[in-house]
């Protein structure tokens, strides 16, 4: 029985010749069943120690650098990378450079950062900006890692969400991933892959990419049924995590959602807010606002008829609301200012 935390368990293969591992006990995240009762699942990637899926990737990437002698780290984010691309540098003791964009990270992740203890170096512009600029100093100065998930490993971390999902409901019809910079939906798609090679499933689920509007070059490629997506110049969500418009894993999560049988839809940022309120309310479930992506995926699936209500289905919940109290209290709040001598009248009054 492979539950419990820490990626590495299911990593021992990769992790085979590594002298150190760095890990904060990340994975083993809960697998939440709607409460509706049908076979419809919430993976809340929100309980990994850094609130997001990000450090699955992150103990393997992390590791490789201190395993191959790196002291410097990098990368650029629109803020979970960043967040947990910290934790597990402090930890490892390694410096960690962060390129931001300007303004632009959810006020949670810029907070995890400094407290971390990282370099942050914020640029004007778009996400798109400082992933080019890293991949320019990474190809410049041999000296650095990077960390973004064109960097294999940390893909070879986040795959663990397949295996898990498998071991606790075996094989879902459908896994709903929001996508940014699109290496989760591949990678996740490659824990299914592996499992089934190795015989352990005998079929995968049907991945579907969630983008938002905004910022959905992928899912546009897809719906008009184009080899390459249009990069978007200027991406704009609410969701700012995935407020990317050049994805640099964009082959890879093609790859998948086409062996897959999938697709890729996008959601306004109305359908994201509504959802982050929904799943909350409904739910008990507080998750970020590119988190509920895959909800809002999901509700419009469910309405265009293409997912039907028993089917088996595995939204990823990707970061916690704590990364953006800034979207939580835009949400419909009830703060009544009152008499602290006569709260019952506040409650008579709602009885009637
Ligand atoms: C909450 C949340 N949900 C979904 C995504 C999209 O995953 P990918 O499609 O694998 O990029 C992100 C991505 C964030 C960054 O890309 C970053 O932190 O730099 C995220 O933070």
């Amino acid at each position: 029985n492979l539950r419990g935390r820490g990626v590495w368990r299911y990593s021992q293969a990769i992790a085979g010749n590594y002298k150190k591992i760095i890990s904060i006990n990340e994975g083993g995240t809960p697998l939440i069943r709607t409460r509706t009762g049908k076979e419809v699942y919430f993976k809340f990637e929100g309980a990994n120690p850094t609130g997001s899926f990000k450090d699955r990737g992150m103990t393997v990437a992390i590791s490789s650098a201190v395993n191959e002698g790196y002291k410097i780290v990098v990368a650029a984010s629109t803020g979970n990378t960043a967040a947990s691309a910290a934790a597990y540098s402090a930890r490892a003791g390694l410096r960690i450079y962060l390129v931001l964009p300007k303004d632009k990270v959810a006020i949670g992740k810029l907070a995890q950062s400094i407290l971390y203890g990282a370099t942050i170096l914020e640029v004007e512009g778009s996400f798109d900006i400082g992933m080019k600029a890293v991949i320019k100093l990474y190809k410049e100065m041999g000296l650095v890692y990077p960390l973004n998930s064109f960097n294999p490993w940390r893909l070879e971390g986040q795959k663990t969400i397949a295996y898990e999902i498998t071991e606790e409901i075996g094989v879902p019809d459908y896994v709903f991933v929001p996508v940014g910079n699109a290496g989760n939906i591949y990678a996740i798609w490659k824990g299914f892959s592996e499992l089934m090679n190795l015989g352990i499933i005998d079929r995968i689920p049907r991945m579907v990419g969630v983008q938002a509007e905004g910022a959905s070059p992928i899912a546009k490629a897809i719906i008009n049924n184009q080899e390459a997506p249009q990069f978007v110049e200027n991406p704009e969500t609410i969701a700012t995590a995935i407020r990317i418009g050049k994805p640099v894993n964009w082959k890879k999560a093609m790859k998948a959602i086409k062996e897959s049988q999938g697709t890729a839809i996008y959601v306004n940022d109305a359908e994201i807010m509504e959802a982050q309120r929904e799943l909350a309310r409904t739910e008990g479930i507080g998750a970020e606002p590119a988190s509920v992506a895959s909800f809002a995926g999901y509700k419009k699936a469910i309405e265009q008829g293409w997912v039907d209500r028993d089917n088996k289905v595995v939204m990823i919940l990707t970061g916690h609301s704590l990364k953006d109290p800034d979207s939580m209290i835009r949400s419909s709040a009830r703060r009544i200012v009152v008499n602290p001598d006569h709260l019952e009248n506040i409650i008579l009054g709602d009885l009637n």
